[in-house]
């Protein structure tokens, strides 16, 4: 991981939510206009939904200034139970006043996950405003990973060819079960002036201590950024 991520490690996974979404509220009302939120799937960041959409973080935040993207989503309807734009909406986007237009979920009704893919990477560029990201102008302002058990993160699953993609933003994840997925790739995941991953209990322990050791067999490992590096973490899993 690059930089060296900070460290916020809170007594328990609730804490940790707390902790997380006080700093989202916190970069959302620090943002001059605008701020792209690219966030992650999984069960960790529901509970920080929760609480963004709850009083008293609420009413505190500027919703009109907020853009939504996913950094990875599961090919499925956008209603179905896996789907993690589905999962965004129940715990946090059907509370809160985001402008529709300003919610850019996968095109799960493309004819394929590659098409989906290809569609989304056009978002993407579309919304930076460029063909190419500059590195001194971030995509996202704010990226929310989760650490899998095999050190996924996003879809970027251990010794799949996505790990390899560095032209195109956006990945189809060949044989991802039970679902296909899309992924961003690494390219547009490290286009962001922040990064943090969240990962709650004893079972990401060890996979986190081997992603804090930079094991290069980690996807998780090989996120870059050339802004700030971040982990929120319980002490379930950071141990100690
Ligand atoms: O679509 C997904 O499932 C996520 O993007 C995935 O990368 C997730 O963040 C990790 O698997 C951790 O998931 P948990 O938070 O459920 O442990």
């Amino acid at each position: 991981m690059k930089p060296a991520p900070e460290i916020d490690v809170a007594a328990s996974a609730e804490e940790l939510a707390a902790r997380a979404a006080a700093w989202i509220a916190a970069k959302i009302a620090a943002a001059p206009k605008r701020i792209a939120l690219n966030l992650s799937g999984g069960s960790t960041p529901k509970e920080v939904f929760r609480l963004l959409a709850a009083e008293p973080l609420r009413s505190a935040i500027d919703w009109s200034k907020v853009e939504i993207f996913w950094g990875d989503e599961r090919f499925v309807p956008l209603d179905h139970a896996m789907s993690n734009f589905r999962m965004t909406s129940e715990t946090l986007l059907s509370h809160v006043p985001v402008p529709p237009g300003q919610i850019h979920p996968v095109p799960v009704d493309a004819a394929s996950p590659e098409k989906a893919a290809a569609l989304y990477d056009g978002t993407l560029r579309e919304f930076y405003g460029a063909p190419t990201l500059d590195l001194a102008r971030p995509l996202f302002d704010v990226t929310l990973l989760g650490l899998g058990a095999d050190g996924h993160t996003a879809s970027l699953f251990p010794g799949t060819p996505a790990l390899e993609i560095r032209d195109a933003l956006v990945s189809a994840v060949v044989g991802a079960t039970p679902e296909p997925r899309i992924t961003m790739t690494y390219p547009a995941l490290a286009s962001s002036a922040e990064i943090a991953f969240l990962v709650s209990g004893e079972a990401k322990r060890e996979i986190l201590r081997r992603v804090l050791a930079n094991d290069a067999a980690l996807p998780a490992s090989r996120i870059e950024t050339a802004g700030a590096l971040r982990i929120f973490a319980d002490r379930a899993a950071f141990g100690g």
